[in-house]
């Protein structure tokens, strides 16, 4: 665990350990070449069901706190994690394998939903109603849900911890968190910053365990939990808003995507390149808001190829600690076989690969940057969320057509296109059945506005004014008897 020890600060990894220091452990692994980094324990129900008592009797004095005070130990967590930047970047390059300039990236992004939440805590209005009667006071109140439970992914091990933290604490809630096995030590780091900060370890507890689908089953069954957020697959997300029935959880689900990413005929086409590049390629396309297919107006189809494939063949691919790196490995073995098992099947049906298609020469825990063209709208790589580098290309004539293809999916998170007609703008924007629409821009995701998606992509907003309300319960009081 040398690595951990050149650590400007090691102390942010406190809890974990040598591997094979004792039986109830998780091992955490570099994904770029399964060198073992360290160990963390690996809780148990008990230890779960322990932690949640300790949050629910945490969570009393919390919210007896005012706004501005949680606010202001909030303001502080947010200057703890921006002065750690080195560190976390370091580790979650370490343990998801992105790039170092995208992992500051995140550490920054992570910490704005922090800051954006110390403020705007103290802006929990209410209401005071007109009555329509005589002698009565009618007026509102905003108060905490309680104690909130999270499960989150490995794609943002920092983000997607903070981003329902945040306004979690933010409302007066005690919040349990479990991360990924894959990518806990960010969330542990995080975590131990928060500490110093102040906010109490009771209130904001994380936990880890194999048994994902045990924990999930602990939190939704919970009677002292009241409200679940959820970041990952709709398949889980399905699963876990069926099990939360049972207590009649609040819930709250970011889940799968399947963005169309859209060129016109009156497109800036190299803007839409660059944000075709950023938007496809961003955590080797191991995003929920990736373009993950693209369709082109016939038009300007071969410029828009030719110029997309000579920036993607520029892209530098390896080991995300090395300078200039920009595509890292992906997650793991089984999503480079799902990857290239997905443009082996496209290709089957007509798609032609024009570069990439395989995995690193060398580097095989690494998917080479791919771009597919000649792909039918009935290829299955187009109805499938993709999670890695991989482009597939498609044709369209007519805004029309255009419309109901990006529609045709179960899926409804971010989707993207270039027009710079403004009677094409209005008519795409309204009519994409998405949470989020891109226009001339490929990377939109920012803590004030409302981040999440509809249809089976998911329920409730993160991020904005929205994301506080997610965690806060609305109490209308009638004061009678006033004359
Ligand atoms: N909408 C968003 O903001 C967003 C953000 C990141 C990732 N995602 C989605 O997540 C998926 C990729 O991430 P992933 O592979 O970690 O997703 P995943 O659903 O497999 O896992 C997400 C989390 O759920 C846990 N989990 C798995 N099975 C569970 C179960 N039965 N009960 C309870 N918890 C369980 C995992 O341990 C992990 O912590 C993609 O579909 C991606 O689109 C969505
Ligand atoms: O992968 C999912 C994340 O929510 C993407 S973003 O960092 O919020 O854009």
């Amino acid at each position: 665990m040398k690595w951990i020890e050149n650590l400007r600060d090691p102390s942010l990894l406190n809890r974990a350990f040598t591997p094979g220091s004792q039986s109830d452990e998780i091992v955490i692994s570099n994904p770029l070449d399964g060198q073992q980094l360290c160990a963390i324990t690996d809780d148990s129900a008990a230890t779960i069901e322990r932690v949640i008592a300790e949050a629910k009797q945490a969570q009393v004095a919390w919210a007896k706190q005012s706004a501005k005070q949680r606010g202001t130990l909030l303001r502080r967590w947010f200057d703890l994690i921006l002065g750690a930047e080195d560190d976390l970047a370091l580790i979650m390059t370490l343990e998801q394998g992105k790039p170092l300039a995208e992992a500051r990236g995140e550490v920054k992004y992570g910490a704005a939903f922090v800051e954006w939440f110390s403020e705007e805590g103290k802006r929990a209005y209410g209401d005071v109603i007109p009555a329509p009667v005589n002698g009565r006071q009618l007026l509102t109140l905003k108060q905490p849900v309680g104690v909130a439970a999270a499960i989150t992914p490995w794609n943002f091990p920092i983000a997607m911890i903070t981003r329902k933290a945040a306004p979690a604490l933010a409302a007066g809630c005690a919040f349990v968190c479990k991360p990924a096995v894959n990518t806990p030590l960010c969330a542990y780091a995080v975590a131990e910053l928060a500490y110093r900060a102040g906010i109490p370890r009771e209130l904001f507890a994380l936990v880890c365990s194999h048994d994902a689908a045990m924990v999930g089953e602990q939190f939704c069954h919970h009677p002292d939990i009241r409200k679940l957020s959820f970041t990952g697959s709709s398949r889980v997300g399905k699963i876990l808003m069926a099990q939360s029935a049972s207590q009649l959880q609040r819930l709250s689900l970011e889940l799968g995507g399947n963005a169309p990413f859209v060129v016109f005929a009156d497109a800036d086409i190299d803007a839409a390149v660059k944000g075709a590049m950023e938007s496809k390629f961003r955590n080797a396309g191991q995003t929920c808001v990736c373009a993950n297919r693209f369709y082109v107006a016939r038009t300007v189809h071969d410029e828009f190829v030719s110029k997309f494939v000579a920036e993607v063949s520029k892209l530098k691919v390896g080991n995300g600690l090395d300078a200039g790196v920009e595509i890292g490995p992906l997650i793991d073995e089984a999503a480079l076989i799902k990857v290239g098992a997905m443009v082996e099947q496209a290709v089957t049906v007509g798609a032609q690969i024009v570069c990439g298609g395989k995995r690193h020469g060398e580097i095989k825990s690494c998917f080479m940057p791919t771009v597919l063209v000649d792909v039918d709208h009935s290829n299955p790589i187009l109805h499938e969320e993709i999670f890695g580098p991989v482009a597939p290309i498609c044709v369209f004539d007519t805004v029309d057509e255009l419309i109901a293809i990006c529609n045709d999916t179960p899926y409804g998170l971010a989707s993207y296109f270039y027009s710079r007609d403004v009677g094409t703008i209005w008519q795409v924007a309204t009519a994409l059945e998405y949470g989020m629409v891109g226009i001339n821009e490929g990377i939109i995701s920012t803590e004030v506005a409302p981040f999440g998606g509809v249809k089976q992509s998911g329920l409730g907003r993160e991020g904005s004014h929205q994301g506080l309300d997610e965690y806060m319960e609305i109490k209308y009081l009638c004061m009678g008897s006033l004359h």
